[in-house]
C-alpha cells in the first residue's frame, strides 16, 4: 500500500490548497482500504478563482501563433510519455481498469496532444467567391474564450485531454474540473501541463464535487463554452444551465450500445468481439456493447462459444498482470451493477452466468463482479434499455436480420454500433439503417480513433462531434468577413 497524497487545485499555475481545507477521499477500487489521495473539496470561490485566472490569460494565450500553442502541446504529450508507467498505475489503482489498459491510455492522452499540436498549422477558413467583383470574401475562426471541462471517472487521462487539447490549440483558456473519483490521476495529467510551461492561467484544474464546482462551472457567466462526459441526466442538467445564459455546450452522454451477430458471421471473431467491446475496463465505457443481438439460426451454437471464453475470464486486482477484468470503479458504481441484475432476474431475463462477487477471500476489499451473461433478454426490459456501466452482456434473440436492425434500433440512445456478417447487403443495410454515430462493421463497438469525429445520435450527445477536426467546430467560432477595397 503507497501513502495517500494530497492533491489541491492548479489556479494560475500554482498548487493550492482550498480555503476552507476540506478533503475528499479517493479510494482504490481493488481495496477499499486503501486511500490513494485526500483530494480538495472546493467551493465557488476556487472556481471563481480559476476563472479570474483563464481570463486573464486568454489575451495572451490567443495571441500566440498555432505553432507556439502546438510546440506545448508537444512538450506535454513527451513528458505523459516519460510518465506512462507512473501515471497507468496511478489510474489503475484508483479506478481499477488493468495496468495495461490505463497505460494505453496514458499513451492515447499523449497522441492526442500531438495530433491537435498538428492542428495548429492547419486551415482555419475558406476564400468564398463574393456577389461583388471587388470584395474578399472569407471566413476565419476565433476561440470562444475560457472553456469549462467537466470530465469523467472512466477514462481519466483520454477523455480530458480530447477536450483540452483541442480547447487550446484554437486559443482558448481552461477550467477543468475532473471526477473527484479520479482527481489523483488527474494530478498527475496536469503536472504534465505545469512542466511544460503553460503561460500562467491558461490551463487550470478545480477539484471538487459536480454538485458545487461542476454546477457552479455550468453557471459560471466567465465559462463561454462547457464540454461535458458522464451520465445523461447530468448531461442535461449542464446544458440547460449553458443555454439559459447562452454559453456553448457539448454533451457527451450514455449509451445501450448494440452488435449484430449475423447468421453468416465468423462465430470465433464476432465472440471475441462481444468480450473485448463489452467487458473491457469492466463494462465502463460509453462505447461498451451491452445489447448482443443474435440471429436465430445460430443463437444457440453463439452463446455456447461465448459462454465458454466468458468463463476462461480472470477477475482481480489491475495490477496483477494476469488479471483480465477489474473491480467496478466505486461502491456505487458495483451496486448499480447488482441492482440491474437482480432487476434483469425479476423481469424474466435467465443469468446464465456470472453477476455475483467473487467469494475468494482475496478480492473481499474490492468492488469486484463476475462477468455477467443474461440469455432471453426482451427489448422492453429494463436490461436492454438502460444504461447499466458494468460487466453485463444482454443475449437478444432475432427471427433475421431484418428484425436484428428492428431490434438494434429499439433503444432512446445512439452512440455506437457494430455488426458481424460477411454479406455485403447486410452492411450496407446497417450502415443506412443503424442510428448511431459511430458504425462499425466487423468490429468491436468499443474503440474510437482520436482523428475521426466521435459523438452520438439521439439522447447519447448534444448531437455536437468531438475529436480529429470535427473538435474545431465546437471551441471556435467563425467570422465571416467581407472586405472591399
Ligand atoms: N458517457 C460516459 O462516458 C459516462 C457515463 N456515465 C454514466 O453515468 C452514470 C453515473 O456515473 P457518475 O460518475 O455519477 O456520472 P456523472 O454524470 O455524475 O459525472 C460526470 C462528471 O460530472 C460531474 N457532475 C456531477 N454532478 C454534476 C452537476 N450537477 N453539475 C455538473 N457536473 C456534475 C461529476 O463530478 P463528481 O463525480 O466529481 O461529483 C463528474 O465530473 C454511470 O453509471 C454511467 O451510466 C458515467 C461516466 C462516464
Ligand atoms: O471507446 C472509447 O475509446 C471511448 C469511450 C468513451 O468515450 C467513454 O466511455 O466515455
Amino acid at each position: 500500500m503507497k501513502d495517500a497524497i494530497i492533491i489541491d487545485n492548479y489556479i494560475g499555475g500554482q498548487w493550492k490548497p482550498p480555503a476552507n481545507r476540506e478533503r475528499l477521499e479517493s479510494i482504490n477500487p481493488a481495496n477499499k482500504r486503501e486511500v490513494m489521495g485526500y483530494v480538495a473539496n472546493s467551493t465557488d470561490f476556487e472556481l471563481n478563482e480559476a476563472v479570474y485566472a483563464a481570463e486573464t490569460a486568454r489575451l495572451l494565450w490567443r495571441k500566440k501563433t498555432g505553432a507556439e500553442r502546438g510546440q506545448l502541446l508537444v512538450r506535454t504529450a513527451e513528458l505523459l510519455e516519460s510518465r506512462l508507467d507512473e501515471i497507468g498505475e496511478t489510474m489503475c489503482r484508483e479506478m481499477g481498469k488493468t495496468f495495461a489498459e490505463a497505460r494505453g491510455e496514458t499513451a492515447r492522452g499523449a497522441a492526442i496532444l500531438r495530433y491537435y499540436a498538428g492542428e495548429g498549422m492547419r486551415k482555419i477558413g475558406d476564400v468564398i467567391p463574393s456577389s461583388d467583383a471587388e470584395a474578399f470574401l472569407f471566413t476565419t475562426r476565433v476561440p470562444l474564450g475560457v472553456i469549462g471541462v467537466i470530465s469523467p471517472w472512466n477514462f481519466p487521462v483520454a477523455i480530458p485531454i480530447w477536450k483540452m487539447a483541442p480547447a487550446l490549440i484554437y486559443g482558448n483558456t481552461v477550467v477543468w474540473k475532473p471526477a473527484v473519483e479520479t482527481a489523483v490521476t488527474a494530478a498527475a495529467v496536469m503536472q504534465c501541463f505545469h512542466d511544460a510551461g503553460f503561460p500562467l492561467g491558461a490551463v487550470n484544474m478545480i477539484v471538487g464535487s459536480g454538485a458545487v464546482v461542476g454546477n457552479g462551472m455550468a453557471n459560471h457567466p466567465g465559462i463561454h463554452g462547457i464540454t461535458f462526459t458522464g451520465s445523461n441526466s447530468v448531461g442535461k442538467q449542464v446544458g440547460q444551465a449553458a443555454l439559459a445564459r447562452g454559453a456553448k455546450y457539448q454533451l457527451e452522454m450514455g449509451g445501450k450500445n448494440p452488435i449484430i451477430i449475423a447468421g453468416d458471421a465468423d462465430l470465433d471473431l464476432a465472440v471475441d468481439a462481444v468480450i473485448s467491446g463489452g467487458l473491457r475496463s469492466t463494462g465502463q465505457k460509453c462505447t461498451a456493447t451491452s445489447r448482443v443481438i443474435v440471429e436465430r439460426s445460430i443463437y444457440e451454437l453463439f452463446k455456447t462459444k461465448l459462454l465458454e471464453k466468458v468463463a476462461t475470464l480472470k477477475v482481480g486486482n489491475g495490477m496483477d498482470p494476469s488479471v483480465w477484468l477489474g473491480p467496478c470503479a466505486n461502491e456505487k458504481q458495483l451496486e448499480t451493477v447488482l441492482r440491474y441484475i437482480q432487476k434483469g432476474k425479476e423481469e424474466g431475463a435467465v443469468l446464465l452466468y456470472g453477476g455475483t462477487q467473487p467469494e475468494d477471500s482475496d478480492l473481499s476489499d474490492g468492488f469486484y463482479i463476475t462477468p455477467a451473461v443474461f440469455d432471453r433478454v426482451e427489448s422492453r426490459m429494463s436490461i436492454a434499455q438502460e444504461e447499466i456501466f458494468g460487466p453485463v452482456l444482454a443475449l437478444i434473440e432475432a427471427r433475421d436480420f431484418e428484425d436484428a436492425i428492428t431490434l438494434a434500433n429499439d433503444t432512446s440512445y445512439g452512440l455506437s454500433a457494430s455488426i458481424y456478417t460477411k454479406n455485403i447487403g447486410n452492411v450496407l443495410s446497417f450502415v443506412q439503417n443503424m442510428e448511431a454515430g459511430l458504425i462499425r462493421v466487423n468490429a468491436e463497438t468499443a474503440g474510437v480513433e482520436l482523428q475521426a469525429p466521435f459523438g452520438g445520435m439521439k439522447q447519447s450527445s448534444s448531437h455536437s462531434r468531438e475529436q480529429g477536426q470535427a473538435a474545431i467546430e465546437f471551441f471556435t467560432s467563425v467570422k465571416t468577413v467581407f472586405i472591399k477595397p
